[in-house]
């Protein structure tokens, strides 16, 4: 199983070093033609302006597009990752994204005071809490019909899946805890939407 992860800018490296721990062969997704041959991509926290801006001027969104499009590439967007899948960006509506995921996610939604926290999140499928730290996090705050809540803070959404994409408001590179790399290297590996 070869996998990518979007290391133009943010924490990529702990993606990375966890995937390779679950057996996964990954690369580091810099341009376009990287994303050959690839069956998933992770797309990091950071900035999500600054991800947006490169990977426009590089065309990885481009090609991203079409390689959805296809059904051949599963996407995980963490954090700054997220806000880059979502279709709308509340308050920023000029910032460049992706755009394929069904969903309105809010920047730094949780408020200066609270800049970073960590919470047990039940999420749906997993048998045991998942230990999520969240920094200057956003909210998803709309989901479309073929978009599937996985898991909620209070009211927030943080964590959502629609066929193939998946994106969570916290950070899962982390902690010890693979079980979501896991979940995406599966969704990956599947060749049909479901
Ligand atoms: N940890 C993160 O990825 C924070 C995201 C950042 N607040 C943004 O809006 O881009």
């Amino acid at each position: 199983m070869k996998v990518g992860v979007l290391a133009l800018q943010g924490a990529f490296r702990e993606h990375k070093q966890m995937l390779e721990r679950l057996g996964a062969e990954v690369v580091e997704v810099r341009k376009p033609e990287h994303l050959e041959g690839l069956q998933g991509l992770v797309v990091p926290g950071g900035e999500s302006t600054t991800i947006g801006k490169l990977a426009r001027e590089y065309g990885i969104d481009e090609a991203v597009r079409r390689r959805v499009g296809e059904g051949s590439l599963a996407v995980w967007g963490t954090c700054a990752g997220a806000i880059w899948l979502a279709k709308e960006i509340p308050r920023y509506p000029e910032q460049p994204r992706l755009g394929l995921m069904d969903i309105s996610v809010e920047r730094n939604a949780f408020g200066r005071q609270v800049d970073s926290f960590e919470e047990e999140l039940q999420v749906k499928g997993l048998d045991r809490p998942f230990h999520a730290v969240f920094i200057r996090a956003p909210a998803i705050v709309r989901v479309g019909p073929d978009v599937e809540v996985l898991a909620r803070h209070g009211e927030a959404i943080v964590l959502v899946r629609q066929g193939k994409l998946l994106a969570s408001s916290f950070h899962p590179e982390l902690t010890g805890d693979s079980r979501l790399h896991g979940l995406f290297l599966d969704m990956a590996s599947n060749p049909v939407a479901t």
